[in-house]
C-alpha cells in the first residue's frame, strides 16, 4: 500500500485499500500524511477549550483587552510556521479527535471498514445552536466529513458530496457521548448513495442523512 493519500484519510489495518484508485482520480494533489508530534493533540484540545470559553463567558472589557493581546501574541508565535495545505498535521492524524483538525468535530473513529464506519464523540459548547442543542450545521459537518471517510474505506476513488439530506429527528445534546454510523448503500457508476445515523447511547436516532457522493474524474478539483 502506498504511503501517500490524497484526502488525508486512510483505512485502518485490514481494510481493503482505496489507495490505488484513490491516487489516480480527481485533481487532488497526493499528500504524504504529516504525523503529529506527541503534544499536538493537547495543543488542539487547548484551542477547543478556548473556543468553548469564548462562547460561554461574559468578560469584562479589561479582560477582553488582555485576551486580545495574549491571543495575538500566540498567533504571532505560530505565524512563522505557516505551511501550505497538506503540510500540517491538522486533519491527518486519525488517532486524534477530529484527526487533529480544529474544524472537524473532535470525534474518534472506532470502526473503519469496507462495509461502513463508526465514530464516537461529543458536541462541544462551541457547537451550540440554541437551548443547549447542537447547531444543525455542525451535524451536517459531522455527516459530511464521515462521508469522505466512508467512500475511501469502501475502496472507491475520491468523491465529493453532490447532496446531503439531513433529517433532524431529535434535539442533539451537547457534551454528551454519541455514536455515528454510516456506509455506502448502493453504487450506480460514479454515484455512491450513502446513509448514516447519529444516535445517543440508548440507540435513539437523533439525526440521519442520505447523501450522494460522486467519484471525481481526472482533473476535477
Ligand atoms: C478531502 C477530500 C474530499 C472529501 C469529500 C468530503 C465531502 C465534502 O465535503 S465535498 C465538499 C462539498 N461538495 C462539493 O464541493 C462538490 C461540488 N460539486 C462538484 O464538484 C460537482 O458537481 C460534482 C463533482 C459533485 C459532480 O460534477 P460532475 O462530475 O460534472 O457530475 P455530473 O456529470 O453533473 O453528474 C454525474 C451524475 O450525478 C448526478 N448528479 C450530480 N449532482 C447531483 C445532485 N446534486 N443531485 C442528484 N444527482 C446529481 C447527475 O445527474 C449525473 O447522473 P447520471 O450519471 O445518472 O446522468
Amino acid at each position: 500500500m502506498s504511503e501517500s493519500v490524497q484526502s488525508g484519510v486512510r483505512p485502518g489495518n485490514g481494510v481493503r485499500s482505496g489507495d490505488d484508485v484513490h491516487e489516480h482520480h480527481g485533481g487532488f494533489p497526493v499528500f504524504t500524511p504529516v504525523q503529529a508530534g506527541p503534544n499536538y493533540g493537547e495543543f488542539v484540545e487547548s484551542l477547543r477549550r478556548l473556543q468553548d470559553l469564548a462562547v460561554s463567558t461574559h468578560l469584562p472589557d479589561d479582560v477582553v483587552d488582555d485576551a486580545i493581546a495574549r491571543v495575538n501574541a500566540l498567533s504571532d508565535m505560530l505565524e512563522p510556521h505557516r505551511v501550505s495545505e497538506g503540510k500540517s498535521p491538522a486533519g491527518f492524524n486519525r488517532q486524534l479527535p477530529g484527526r487533529g483538525s480544529l474544524l472537524l468535530l473532535p470525534w474518534l473513529f472506532e470502526k473503519v471498514e469496507v462495509d461502513g464506519i463508526r465514530s464516537r464523540g461529543v458536541f462541544r459548547l462551541f457547537h451550540r445552536g440554541g437551548n443547549s442543542a447542537a447547531h444543525g450545521g455542525t451535524i451536517g459537518l459531522l455527516f459530511d466529513d464521515m462521508l469522505g471517510m466512508i467512500v475511501y474505506a469502501s475502496g472507491h476513488p475520491i468523491a465529493r458530496t453532490a447532496y446531503l439530506h439531513v433529517n433532524y429527528r431529535q434535539v442533539t445534546p451537547l457534551e454528551t457521548e454519541l455514536v455515528l454510523e454510516g456506509r455506502v448503500d448502493r453504487v450506480e457508476g460514479r454515484k455512491l448513495f450513502c446513509t448514516a445515523e447519529l444516535r445517543d447511547l440508548d440507540g435513539t436516532v437523533l439525526a440521519d442523512c442520505e447523501a450522494l457522493m460522486i467519484e471525481l474524474l481526472p482533473g476535477q478539483p
